[in-house]
C-alpha cells in the first residue's frame, strides 16, 4: 500500500514510519510515497529528504479557505497515488470533504487513551486529571476529532509523587518523552493491520477485524 504522511513540525512519528517502512527485515505492506508539510523548514522534510521520500510544502495561508487547502493536499495525495493518509504531528483541523474522501484510509496517532483528553495538550490533561495510567491511541480520523474507531492503543504509566521540594513525579515534558516511545511502536503496527487488511472501518464507523 502506497502512503502519504502529513505533518507540521518535527514528524518523530514520521520516523518511526520512515523506519518501519524501510525495515529490509519487516514487511508491513506500507511504502511511504510522498510527506506533505504544512509549514516550511520543519524537521520532519528533512527526516523525509534523508530518506529519499518526495516532499511538499502546501502552505495553508496561501489558500482563502481550509477546504481550497484540504482540496490542494488531496490533489497532491492523488497524483502521488497514495492508498492510506496518516497524520503526523498534522497541527490543522481537516475538513469534513477530506475526511470523507478518505474514510477508513486516514489514521492519526493522539497521545493518550481516546475517549480520554481529546484535543491538544492530551499528556498535561492527564497529569492534571491525576490518573496513574495514559498512554497512546492511533485511531481513524472522522470529521470529529479525535472520535474516529481506535484500531490500537499502548498503555504508559504516570509517574507520580510530589514535584516539591524533591522532584520525585513526571513533569509534562517526562511524560511526553515517555508516550513518545509508545507511540513509535503503537503507529507502526496500526498501519501494518491497515495496510495488510486485517482490519477495516465499518460504514458504521465501527472497526471491522478480518477473522484468520
Ligand atoms: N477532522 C479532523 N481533523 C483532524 C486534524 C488533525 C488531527 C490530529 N490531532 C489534532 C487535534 C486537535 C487539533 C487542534 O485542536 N488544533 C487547534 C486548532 C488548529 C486549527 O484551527 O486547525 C490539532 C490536531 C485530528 C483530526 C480529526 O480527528 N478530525
Amino acid at each position: 500500500k502506497k502512503v502519504g504522511v502529513l505533518i507540521s513540525g518535527t514528524g518523530t512519528n514520521l520516523q518511526a514510519l520512515i523506519d518501519a517502512t524501510t525495515n529490509p527485515t519487516r514487511h508491513i505492506g506500507a511504502e511511504i510515497v510522498l510527506v506533505i508539510s504544512n509549514k516550511m523548514d520543519v524537521e520532519g522534510l528533512k527526516r523525509a529528504e534523508r530518506a529519499n521520500i518526495p516532499t511538499k510544502v502546501l502552505r495553508h495561508t496561501n489558500y482563502s479557505t481550509r477546504e481550497e487547502f484540504d482540496e490542494a493536499m488531496h490533489n497532491e495525495l492523488i497524483k502521488a497515488g497514495v492508498d492510506i493518509v496518516c497524520l503526523a504531528g498534522f497541527m490543522r483541523i481537516l475538513s469534513g470533504a477530506f475526511t470523507r474522501k478518505w474514510k477508513g484510509r486516514l489514521i492519526n496517532i493522539h497521545p493518550a487513551l481516546l475517549p480520554l483528553f481529546k484535543g491538544t495538550q492530551a499528556q498535561k490533561q492527564a497529569i492534571e486529571a491525576g490518573v496513574r495510567v495514559t498512554g497512546c491511541s492511533v485511531h481513524f480520523v472522522e470529521e470529529d476529532v479525535d472520535a474516529g474507531a481506535i484500531i490500537t492503543q499502548e498503555t504508559v504509566p504516570i509517574h507520580v509523587g510530589e514535584t516539591v521540594p524533591i522532584h520525585v513525579g513526571d513533569t509534562v515534558e517526562d511524560l511526553v518523552e515517555r508516550i513518545k516511545t509508545a507511540e513509535h511502536r503503537a503507529y507502526p503496527s496500526a498501519l501494518q493491520l491497515l495496510a495488510t487488511e486485517q482490519v477495516k472501518l465499518g460504514d458504521n464507523n465501527k472497526l471491522i477485524w478480518k477473522l484468520k
